[in-house]
């Protein structure tokens, strides 16, 4: 059952009618539906369910929103962080530092000081000089920091360039090749319990066979580890599945397929495996609501300009990425139209020649699967407000993050005191 769906002609999130949102909250507003949380969550432990006790860690950055965290805390959700603002919000919303794991290329010392404080379950390495850094600071505070290797796999995740993790020329994890070498340096250091092996190849990922080889490789490297002297006990497969964007495109390999092809390929590692999925617990659960300002005609087709901008959904202008668009109360007619924002930049443009609901002005309009990297990529460009949220339960709603006053973006800056009087 879809918790987005049209209830006597008009869009509801579960029970709520996105009317009456707007109307009490203004527009542009991210909506997140519960049920959808919950089921996303069940769904992907369901298809982890042959595992002995999994570690599934929410990649936080795709929403780290209190309250959204705090439904995925108490359905017993671990978070993935990558920054100290990260760790804090998941401790915050209840999330215990024992279902903790602190990815990135760029942790600092001081966020290895605060995330050892809290004790979290794993630091995934990225590099063997930060490997060597936390072993300095574990050992000034008295600790030892368990670790795993973040490993490049060089497998083609098949998805866009910008959101792709496992090629040898991006940025992330230690080369396959340089493993074996790492890991016995990382065995030396007395801040380091090297516990595991973790691999992420990137996001969005519409086909299973580059994760299979992937793991595969994570595999034979565990068994590599092994022979030489390393107590591997967990694998950590990171997250990276895709969710349906565009009706017309194949459907994403469910969770289900997902988990099937887990299942069989860590057949005897005998680790504890963990998990860092987004977008597939958040990207569903979302949308962006935004109203029609007014529709001017073009020189071939009209332009209907929203509220919402670049600024509050950053995907289509950075990854060209889709999303549907629903008209709340739809027309019966059908318009081919662009659909902009009004940021003074070609590029805040959320959809191009697209079949939409014909819309007039004042009519709300919701942009689908805004859920996963929405609010949270948002910014104050072009002096925008940032994006308020809201959080549905049943017939229940509350805001969750409220709208900043304009006059906050203002009072945020300081004037020296040379530039006055
Ligand atoms: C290390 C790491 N883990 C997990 C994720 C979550 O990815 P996704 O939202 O595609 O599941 C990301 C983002 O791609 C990531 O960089
Ligand atoms: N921000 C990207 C996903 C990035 C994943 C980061 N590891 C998106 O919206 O698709």
């Amino acid at each position: 059952m879809d918790h987005f769906d049209y209830r006597a002609g008009v869009l509801h999130a579960e029970d709520v009618p996105l009317a009456e949102i707007a109307a009490q909250v203004g527009t542009p507003v991210y909506i997140y539906s519960t049920a959808t949380l919950e089921r996303h969550v069940g769904v992907f432990r369901e298809a982890l369910a042959p595992l002995a006790d999994p570690l599934v860690a929410f990649a936080v950055k795709a929403n780290p929103n209190a309250a959204v965290l705090a439904t995925l805390a108490k359905l017993g959700l671990g978070a993935d962080v990558v920054s100290a603002g990260e760790l804090l919000r998941a401790i915050a919303a209840g999330i215990p530092a024992s279902r903790i794991v602190f990815s990135g290329v760029g942790k600092t010392e001081e966020e290895m000081r605060l995330a050892l404080e809290h004790g979290i379950f794993q630091f995934n390495l990225e590099s063997e000089p930060e490997a060597e850094m936390l072993s300095e600071v574990a050992l000034s505070m008295g600790k030892v920091a368990s670790v795993a290797y973040r490993i490049n796999p060089d497998v083609d995740a098949g998805t866009h360039a910008k959101i792709s993790t496992g090629k040898s020329e991006n940025k992330f994890g230690i080369p396959y090749d340089r493993a074996l070498v790492a890991y016995d340096r990382a065995a030396q250091l007395a801040g380091l319990d090297v516990q595991g092996v973790a691999v992420h190849i990137g996001s969005q990922l519409t086909d299973l066979a580059p994760l299979e080889s992937a793991f595969t490789k994570v595999g034979a490297l565990i068994e590599r580890l092994r022979d030489a002297g390393h107590a591997i006990r967990t694998a950590d497969l990171g997250g990276g599945l895709g969710v349906p964007y565009d009706p017309a495109l194949p459907v994403p390999p469910s969770p289900a397929a997902y988990g099937a092809m887990v299942v069989r390929v860590t057949q005897g590692w005998n680790v504890r495996l963990m998990f860092e999925p987004g977008r597939v617990i958040v990207g569903n659960a979302g949308v962006l609501l935004s109203r029609v300002i007014r529709v001017k005609q073009g020189a071939s087709q009209p332009f209907v300009i929203v509220d919402a901008a670049m600024n509050d959904l950053l995907r289509p202008s950075l990854y060209d990425a889709w999303h549907d668009i629903r008209a709340v109360r739809p027309r019966n007619a059908q318009v081919q139209a662009t659909v902009v924002g009004p940021v003074c930049e070609t590029g805040d443009t959320f959809a191009t020649a697209r079949d939409i609901d014909a819309v007039e002005a004042d009519d709300l309009l919701a942009f689908m699967t805004a859920g996963a990297y929405g609010a949270t990529m948002a910014s104050t460009y072009n002096s925008r407000a940032l994006t308020p949220e809201v959080l549905v339960t049943g017939d229940q709603w509350a805001v969750v993050r409220a709208r900043p006053p304009v006059e906050a973006l203002i009072e945020g800056d300081s004037i020296p005191d040379w530039l006055r009087g």
